[in-house]
């Protein structure tokens, strides 16, 4: 806990989302930033205290301000500390080679399914020591947190047996004590089928639900559970029975639907109540409708559209429909090896049709909707918690204008100043 009060003052434009708690943002709400030309914001502890103009906190706090670290970001701008809803953080190694196959013309899925791609990951996670993972997983934390990004969930999957999804379950844990990312676990043993349930593929789901699925929700070792449900990998048959069975452990659902090919998954989301499909770039007009009525919410990865140079997801389209959307890295050593969320929203820009506003809160408080953290986190407002990001551009189109760059000047989370002139201190 910090003691001294933190004032950050004279904010160019401070863009709060105020008002956004309860329920992720939808349609020209999107575009709604609640800003604040010359904003403020007192921070007590963990807490954000007060949010106004730098006039109105001024006044309000003269009497306190001697004992305040004050900050003046003078030419600035302040937003919520960006979130990153879907990761898989926790891995060991890399797969630059398959980079090279795909673009030597091999497909993503022509390589999983010759023992490369998720199946390289998991020989790699399962040889690699829990510290190793820790300290491979750190490095991507902290570049996380140089591109302004506060919290990140993070998805196990390079196991596919108990003891390396618990590995990486126990290591997620881990680095969410030892680094000021806070980090929200979601289990996903059906990432993919492993080699020796490859004639079986329903019995490893069997196995999942039966001996896994228990395990997890004893050690309250995640919040989702989550399968990739695509053609060659998991039916939308075998992802309802895991979703079905991990809500009755109290798991909320997530899905990886339509990647590759239209397979019914933003249907399914809808149907089996999911927080969020992810995804999505072959969803159809009817799943997109579905998801629309339900209120799931749309996680695109624009990152991995783009690194697999596949036509992106139709972001347009899904918030025009009413789906909320929400934007991540999707970071993982295959279809995505960046921790650059702003990139991400440089690319729903550009390939999306998204626009400089809409991808601000698909960054901040859609994405914290899509992990359960709406109330926490995701806006600058009274009581929540002080995670908060200064860019070094004038306003926020400027964010997307500079595309490829990073303009990460401050980073405050919990009321802690972690990252300053662009290095974390
Ligand atoms: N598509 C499935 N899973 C990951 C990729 C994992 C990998 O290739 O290692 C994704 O979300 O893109
Ligand atoms: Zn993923």
């Amino acid at each position: 806990m910090n003691n001294k009060s933190i004032f950050i003052k004279n904010a160019n434009q401070m863009i709060t989302l105020k008002g956004s708690s309860s329920t992720p943002l939808t349609k020209e709400k999107m575009s709604e930033l609640n800003m604040i030309e010359n904003g403020a914001v007192w921070i007590e502890g963990d807490r954000i205290d007060a949010v106004g103009t730098t006039e109105e906190l001024l006044a309000k706090y003269k009497n306190k301000l001697e004992e305040a670290e004050v900050i003046d970001v003078t030419g600035k701008i302040m937003l919520p500390g960006l979130v990153d809803p879907h990761t898989h953080l926790v891995y060991a190694g890399s797969r630059e080679e398959e980079f090279n196959m795909r673009l030597n013309g091999a497909t993503y899925m022509e390589i999983m399914n010759n023992g490369g791609g998720i199946h390289a990951t998991t020989s790699k996670t399962r040889a690699a020591s829990e510290d190793r993972l820790i300290e491979e997983s750190l490095v991507r934390l902290d570049r996380f947190l140089l591109h302004g990004v506060t919290t990140v969930e993070a998805k196990s999957g390079y196991g596919l047996d108990w003891e390396t999804e618990y590995k990486q379950l126990r290591a997620a844990k881990k680095l969410d004590e030892m680094h000021s990312i806070d980090i929200i676990s979601t289990f996903m043993g059906a990432h993919a089928v492993p080699a020796d349930f490859k004639e079986k593929p329903d019995a490893f789901i069997d196995l999942i639900i039966e001996e896994m699925l228990p395990k997890v929700a004893a050690e309250g070792l995640a919040d989702f559970n989550d399968i990739f449900c695509e053609r060659g990998v998991f039916t939308p048959e075998q992802s309802r029975k895991l979703l079905e069975a991990g809500k009755s452990y109290g798991l909320i659902p997530k899905i990886h639907a339509d990647e590759i090919e239209p397979y019914e998954g933003a249907e399914l989301a809808a149907e089996v109540g999911a927080i969020s499909a992810d995804h999505l770039l072959r969803a159809s007009e009817n799943g997109i409708k579905r998801m629309a009525e339900a209120g799931v919410i749309g996680v695109l990865l624009p990152g991995t559209a783009f690194f697999l140079m596949a036509e992106a997801a139709k972001g347009r389209k899904m918030v025009d429909q009413g789906v909320a959307v929400a934007l991540s890295t999707d970071c993982n050593p295959g279809s995505s090896p960046t921790c650059s969320t702003p990139f991400m929203m440089n690319l729903a820009c550009m390939n999306m049709g998204m626009t400089p506003a809409e991808v601000i809160t698909a960054t901040t408080i859609n994405a914290a909707h899509a992990i359960n953290r709406g109330n926490e986190i995701g806006s600058i407002e009274i009581g929540k918690k002080a995670d908060l990001l200064v860019l070094d551009v004038p306003n926020y189109m400027q964010m997307q204008y500079h595309y490829g760059m990073n303009h990460t000047d401050t980073v405050i989370k919990a009321g802690k100043v972690v990252v300053k002139g662009g290095t974390i201190v």
